[in-house]
């Protein structure tokens, strides 16, 4: 056995291998202890192998799921090894193989998923000239996706998609290599895996994709021109299809991502709008909380996608728009009951994960009961059609969205059907226990079961013939799973025990016996047992077979299901939160009339903190940077990070929280926003913020919207002014983007008198006299954007809110005082903002000069070595 252990291992490097044996998954040496160490279990030691005591370590089948949930989320990977010889027939240990690898980037069962995210499994491809080629996939979605970017991008890619695994090949550069585990360290907490070189070739890729797909071509896609994403597919389906021990026959999608289709929202943005998490790390309050009313996992999966996936062409979100208003359209009195979205979704409740489910049909892993669900879902949502077409009076050749999913609801014709016939209302939990097989569906298995049924009355029968036989009347015949039939006789009759009795057991006050008669019956009864058993397996494994012709329209059904509850989602939250359909037009442009912050407002109404404050805001050529001054605490953050979440519900498709919108061409929305130190990128606040500050402005265009809160606060008052100050004029001048400029520096108020596109507005407070007339004066913040700047920055009624005591506000207000006399008389004579003299016009220097003659991907390791020592040697003539 421990031979055949040390094959099947073998095989599985790096990877612990749960062995089976009877009712355990077995461990062996290293991983024994390793498992021992991660799940807290018991490491024994039983015989020797090869002289030495076999150290191992088992876990119960039954639990293996939450053992598994366990190793998965520490990012350990787990080849399951089952038993599939026959354990009667086998001469030595029964035969055994690897029936699926389990990998955090390629789960499927359900028990091991999140509900509303994704698994995804991601190969990254090192191409010549500082390119890179990447792929990845859910292995439950059915569609590959591929996209082609520079080294220097890659981090903000693998960021954005934030896999749960990624592969790359043993022959990438030590420096490469380097920055992905640097990466890993930091932000990307995905395991890393190392595959073979030669499984990322470009043309395996393509051809792998093309049998995928079943197509000749990937020009429909426009998908043929991008080799490095091949090589990282070729390896990525390689991979996926080892693990899953069979090819992804449900995957028929395939998306390429350009750089350029969507809205750039990079991971300091997400994580400062607190879209998907809050900045501490929890999954609400976020925006997505607050939309995800979605009655499935699928639902939740796609508005998500929507959410962090914007594209930049408008016409996703119009037709997202559009089906919105139908599906709020009758509401009566614009209330937010009664509208079709209403109706629709209480057919969606209560869906199974279709696009999950379908997975598992194709790769063989669906569970009786999961089945079953599919077919009382698609029974339901084949209400849905028509009463979309009904309620909506959506002709079917309308081209809009709602139409379009009306026709891809149409459940596929025989397929419920199918699925009712074959499976009982009620299966058993795994078709390894039988009962999962309708009666009706299959002669032989009828049969086979018409004798076990018929047992229970042959069984009472020989009951009544033996007593009158043998004249005890508490005889009894039964079966048990451990002894079989037998006939059981108490102690105080054993007198009167016939002849041709056989005995069995012996009980403490009973025998047990068997007679030839019970013997032959048994043989029979047990047989059929067995043979029904075998009998369901196969039959299940047929219907799978005949399943997998409706794949391709289950995912259709199943995207069409997850759109429809998404947009039902956004309708009950647009009617609920009293949203507005924004607006999309050709210049650029964005302009609010009352907007509100959606999360600050949903949770003030929870806490009845008083109702939110509605602002406006307008942005466009004239007007392209706001600096925004005010107290602390007067709303500041939250104004700027509304209007980049307005913009991006817009941008995505959904109604907005504000009166009206009108919104031009978006790229990118860019954040710096302050935030705790990055201490574990070993970054100070002061270079973080320096570091993201360059990033926007190397990155933002005119399309762009620039949200920078109190830039330069993390030094000296003049390095920050200055620098803030700086990078305002960059941002005006240069990049021209949309720009929130929120500060304390009263001297910024200056900025927009010599710079045109520029204006002052500040959030507006108000000073009362001092709590309970104790001298010092308080403030009431009233939360509204003001035209001009801010008067003063409250910073001493502010902290005495805080509580501060008041010999150290009484000590502050004098220190301020005097800084503000001694400020007064020394400023005005510094320009902040006057343009630096142009340094000298450089000429290139010889080096230089030498350098812009390199190709460095012509040259051979000689030629590169001479030309260093060229180099070098021109450096110091
Ligand atoms: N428009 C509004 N209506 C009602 N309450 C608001 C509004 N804006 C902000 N608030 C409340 O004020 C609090 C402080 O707002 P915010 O953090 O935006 O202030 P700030 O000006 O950025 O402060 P600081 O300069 O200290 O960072 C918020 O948590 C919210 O509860």
């Amino acid at each position: 056995m421990m031979q055949q252990y040390l094959s099947l291992k073998a095989g599985y490097p790096g990877t612990l291998l749960f062995y089976r044996m009877g009712d355990f998954y077995e461990l062996f040496y290293e991983d024994a202890e390793k498992a021992a160490r991660l799940l807290d279990i018991t490491l024994t030691q039983r015989g020797q192998s090869a002289g030495q005591p076999v150290v191992m370590a088992g876990v119960p089948f039954h639990s293996v799921e939450t053992y598994l949930a366990r190793l998965i989320k520490l990012g350990e990977s787990v080849a399951i090894c089952e038993q599939v010889g026959d354990v009667a027939t086998a001469k030595g240990p029964v035969e055994r193989k690897v029936v699926r690898v389990v990998t955090p980037g390629t789960l499927t069962d359900s028990a091991l998923l999140s509900e509303k995210s994704e698994s995804l499994l991601l190969a990254l491809h090192q191409g010549p000239r500082n390119s890179v080629g990447l792929a990845w996939l859910s292995v439950t979605q059915g569609e590959v996706h591929l996209a082609e970017c520079d080294a220097d991008d890659v981090a903000e890619w693998l960021l954005r998609i934030a896999p749960g695994e990624l592969i790359y090949s043993a022959g990438v550069s030590p420096a490469f290599e380097q920055r992905l585990q640097a990466l890993q360290q930091g932000s990307l907490s995905a395991p890393l895996s190392i595959r073979p070189e030669w499984q990322f070739d470009a043309t395996l890729g393509r051809e792998r994709l093309q049998t995928l797909l079943q197509t000749a071509s990937l020009q429909a896609w426009s998908a043929q021109d991008c080799p490095l994403a091949h090589a990282a597919a070729a390896a990525l389906l390689a991979y996926a299809e080892h693990t899953q021990g069979r090819a992804l026959s449900h995957v028929h999608g395939l998306r390429v991502q350009r750089q350029d289709e969507q809205i750039d929202l990079p991971q300091t943005t997400r994580r400062n709008l607190e879209l998907v998490q809050t900045l501490r790390g929890e999954d609400s309050p976020t925006l997505f909380s607050l939309l995800d009313t979605c009655m499935t996992g699928m639902g939740s999966r796609l508005l998500k996608r929507w959410l962090l996936e914007p594209p930049r062409d408008r016409a996703v979100a119009t037709a997202r728009i559009a089906a919105i208003t139908l599906l709020r359209a009758g509401a009566p009195g614009g209330s937010a009951h009664g509208g079709p979205w209403q109706r629709l979704r209480e057919q969606i409740k209560g869906s199974s994960d279709v696009e999950r489910i379908v997975a598992r049909i194709a790769l063989r892993q669906v569970r009786p009961r999961e089945l079953t669900g599919l077919a009382q879902t698609l029974v339901r949502t084949a209400t849905l059609s028509p009463l979309l077409a009904d309620s909506l009076r959506v002709p079917e050749a309308r081209a809009d969205l709602l139409a379009e999913l009306a026709r891809d609801l149409q459940p596929p014709p025989g397929c419920g059907d199918l699925l009712t016939r074959a499976l009982l209302a009620e299966p058993a939990a795994l078709v390894r226990d039988g009962g999962v097989i309708n009666d009706g569906f299959d002669a032989e298995l009828d049969e086979l079961r018409a004798i076990q049924t018929h047992s229970d009355g042959f069984l009472l029968d020989m009951e009544a013939r033996e007593r009158a036989r043998t004249g005890i009347g508490n005889l009894r015949v039964q079966y048990n799973k451990v002894h079989g039939f037998y006939i059981e006789v108490t102690s105080s009759n054993l007198d009167k025990v016939p002849e041709d009795y056989r005995r069995r057991q012996t009980l403490k006050n009973a025998e047990r016996y068997i007679t030839p008669e019970l013997k032959t019956f048994e043989d029979k009864a047990l047989s059929a047992q067995e043979r029904a058993l075998a009998r369901e397996k196969w039959l299940y494994e047929q219907l799978l077979e005949q399943l997998d012709d409706f794949l391709p329209t289950l995912t259709r059904h199943a995207r069409a299901l997850a759109a429809l509850d998404a947009l039902c989602a956004l309708a009950e939250r647009s009617l609920t939160l009293g949203w507005n359909a924004p607006v999309f037009v050709a210049e650029p442009c964005i302009a609010i009339e009352a907007g509100r912050h959606p999360v600050v407002e949903a949770r003030l109404a929870e806490n009845s903190g008083g109702s939110f404050i509605a602002n406006d805001t307008q942005l466009g050529p004239r007007q392209r940077m706001q600096i925004i001054t005010g107290p602390n605490m007067g709303g500041k953050s939250t104004y700027m990070r509304q209007v980049a979440l307005i913009v991006l519900l817009a941008s995505m498709g959904s109604y907005v929280p504000a009166a009206s919108c009108r919104l031009g061409p978006i790229d990118a929305i860019h954040t710096r926003i302050g935030a705790a130190d990055d201490l574990a990128n070993a970054q100070s606040t002061f270079m973080l913020e320096m570091t993201e500050a360059a990033q926007i402005l190397h990155a933002a265009t005119p399309h762009s919207l620039v949200l920078m809160d109190e830039i330069g606060r993390g030094t000296s008052t003049f390095d920050g002014l200055a620098l803030a100050g700086a990078i305002a004029s960059q941002l005006h001048d240069k990049t021209q983007a949309f720009t929130l400029f929120a500060t304390h520096y009263f001297e910024l108020t200056e900025f927009p008198s010599q710079h045109r596109a520029a204006v002052n507005v500040h959030v507006s407070a108000a000073e009362t006299t001092g709590p309970s007339g104790k001298g010092g004066h308080g403030i009431v913040f009233l939360h509204e954007i003001q035209s001009g700047p801010a008067s003063r920055s409250y910073g001493i009624q502010v902290a005495r809110l805080a509580g501060m005591p008041a010999a150290v506000l009484r000590h502050a207000q004098h220190a301020l005082e005097a800084l503000e006399q001694s400020a007064s008389q020394s400023r005005a004579q510094v320009d902040l903002f006057a343009a630096p003299p142009e340094p000298e016009l450089a000429v290139p220097s010889a080096v230089e000069a030498r350098l812009a003659e390199i190709d460095p991907d012509t040259l051979s390791p000689r030629d590169a070595l001479d030309a260093l020592y060229a180099l070098k040697k021109l450096a110091h003539s």
